[in-house]
């Protein structure tokens, strides 16, 4: 059996080298167009931090995995053919801002229409609005030589930051599909180390819609208790103690209830959007206001923190330095796509703040990029002005200590863990006084900063009462 998938992200690289490692007599070659990718993927320094990915990689990669731009050659030769593309948000024409962008995966369709032959399956990795999969059967209809295809939708729920943990003992896996026969050849190759009670099967359209409802359903929650969070600010309850008040009721469940600054990552947003176009495609008007709010809510969580940063620092962050830790969306990954930091730190530079940046696994030259990026319009286009702040008011930290040295205010924006360990008494004496923290993840010993003399804020709590 040949596998072969394209798109060789932070879905495809981590999904793919699970089923190589699980199942030794499949041959895996994962393609990309990005060369550069392509090569990190065959390195020591992989393209996606994940605990464990590289172990998991480095075994399997000996063996039968393979990671290459050779597309045609991968599509040729195997009997099955994941698509695990990116499919952002578009960004112009109708539906900008809100569906999905289908180019990507069109493309593939059609790549895989013109150099197939014989019989395959194909497999929809990628998030897709709901009924793509008609599209994508009426494009591989379409191949000229004879072949024929068997289409099936396998969306993917691991989380970053844990994605090995998540591979091996997922809580479901999602097969939808029309040919039973089809549905079981990808079921057996889960079932080689996931229990088969685990392997839920449905129609197509019920797994295309489950990814996107799966994801709201978390969003929503993290916006719910982000909600929460500012009426706890206003009324003395401390928000960590309503989630745990609320979350040991077993209705309600004692996950994705940590208040934050606001979730970020590529998905969420992404797929809430995408979900609130299809709903008014469909004139589900009421329905698509209902999700929309949850994306909304995550946008003023991010403002209200900001916002709070500068009013409480005496109304002015002109000038003064601004430590913040951590510029990932969560911890363990180096991803920073649609991070809270990065929109944050934009706002904080508009005060004509001066920004220390530090995180453990995201590069200077991801930190800028992202910057710049949250700065310009639709068309791509980044005022002079927009430029020049980045360019000259942030600096990146070697470390924790150095982004805090001399600042004002230390802004907690990623959960690192080793930002708990920290000696706060050297980075107390290191500051300029009054010492600000901002605890953007309620992270910090929050009594234990207050005793050596910081000016403490969370999100969801009123400690300075
Ligand atoms: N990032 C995540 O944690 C999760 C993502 N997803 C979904 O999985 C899909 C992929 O997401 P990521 O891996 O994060 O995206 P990504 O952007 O990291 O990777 C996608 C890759 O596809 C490649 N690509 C695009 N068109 C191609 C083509 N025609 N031929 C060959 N390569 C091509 C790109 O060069 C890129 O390397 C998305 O639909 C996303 O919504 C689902 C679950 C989790
Ligand atoms: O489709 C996807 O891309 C994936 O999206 C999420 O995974 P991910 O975005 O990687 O990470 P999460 O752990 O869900 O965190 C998302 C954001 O919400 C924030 N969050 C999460 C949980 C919480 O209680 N509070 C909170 O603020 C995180 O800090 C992060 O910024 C889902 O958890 C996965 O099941 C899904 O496969």
């Amino acid at each position: 059996m040949k596998i072969c998938c394209i798109g060789a992200g932070y879905v495809g690289g981590p999904t793919m080298a699970m089923i190589a490692k699980q199942c030794p007599e499949i041959a895996v070659h994962v393609v990309d167009l990005n060369q550069s990718r392509i090569d990190a993927w065959n390195s020591e320094k992989l393209p996606v931090y994940e605990p464990g990915l590289y172990e998991v990689v480095a075994e399997a990669r000996q063996r039968n995995l393979t990671f290459s731009t050779r597309v045609d050659d991968a599509i040729a030769e195997a009997d099955m053919i994941f698509i695990s593309v990116n499919t952002p948000t578009k960004t112009f024409g109708v539906g900008a801002g809100r569906a999905a962008n289908l180019e990507f995966i069109e493309k593939c369709a059609r790549q895989i229409a013109r150099v197939s032959t014989g019989h395959k399956i194909v497999v929809e990795k990628s998030t897709l609005p709901v009924r793509t999969a008609e599209a994508v059967k009426r494009i591989l209809a379409s191949a000229e030589n004879g072949a024929t295809f068997d289409v099936l939708s396998n969306p993917e729920f691991l989380a970053e930051g844990t994605a090995v943990e998540d591979l091996l003992n997922p809580d479901r896996v999602l097969i939808g599909g029309e040919s039973k026969l089809a549905i079981d050849a990808l079921a057996d190759i889960y079932a080689n180390w996931i229990p088969r009670e685990r392997i839920l099967t449905t129609n197509l359209w019920s797994s295309e819609l489950s990814k996107l409802t799966a994801n709201a359903f978390l969003a929503q929650r993290v916006s719910s208790i982000n909600a929460i969070s500012a009426l706890c600010e206003a009324t003395g309850a401390d928000v960590d103690e309503v989630a745990r008040a609320i979350g040991t009721d077993s209705r309600i469940g004692p996950k994705f209830l940590k208040a934050s600054v606001g979730f970020g990552g590529s998905c969420f947003q992404k797929d809430i959007l995408n979900l609130v176009y299809l709903c008014e495609h469909f004139g589900l008007r009421e329905v698509a206001a209902y999700w929309e709010q949850v994306v909304s809510m995550n946008d003023y969580q991010k403002r209200r923190f900001a916002e709070g940063i500068v009013r409480t620092m005496f109304n002015t962050v002109s000038d003064k330095k601004i430590g913040v830790w951590g510029f990932a969306f969560k911890k363990d990954t180096n991803d920073t796509r649609e991070s809270a930091a990065i929109y944050v730190c934009r706002d904080l530079l508009r005060e004509r703040a001066r920004v220390t940046i530090y995180d453990p696994r995201v590069s200077e030259k991801q930190i800028r990029a992202d910057l710049i990026a949250s700065c310009s319009d639709m068309q791509g286009v980044v005022s002079e002005h927009d430029r020049k702040l980045i360019e000259n008011n942030v600096t990146i930290a070697a470390n924790a200590y150095e982004a805090a040295s001399q600042s004002h205010a230390i802004v907690v924006m990623t959960e690192w863990d080793e930002f708990k360990s920290l000696d706060f008494a050297k980075v107390y004496a290191s500051m300029q006084q009054p010492a600000f923290v901002f605890d953007g993840r309620n992270l910090l010993d929050h009594d234990q900063l207050a005793k050596i003399g910081f000016d403490i804020h969370a999100i969801g709590k009123s400690l300075q009462d």
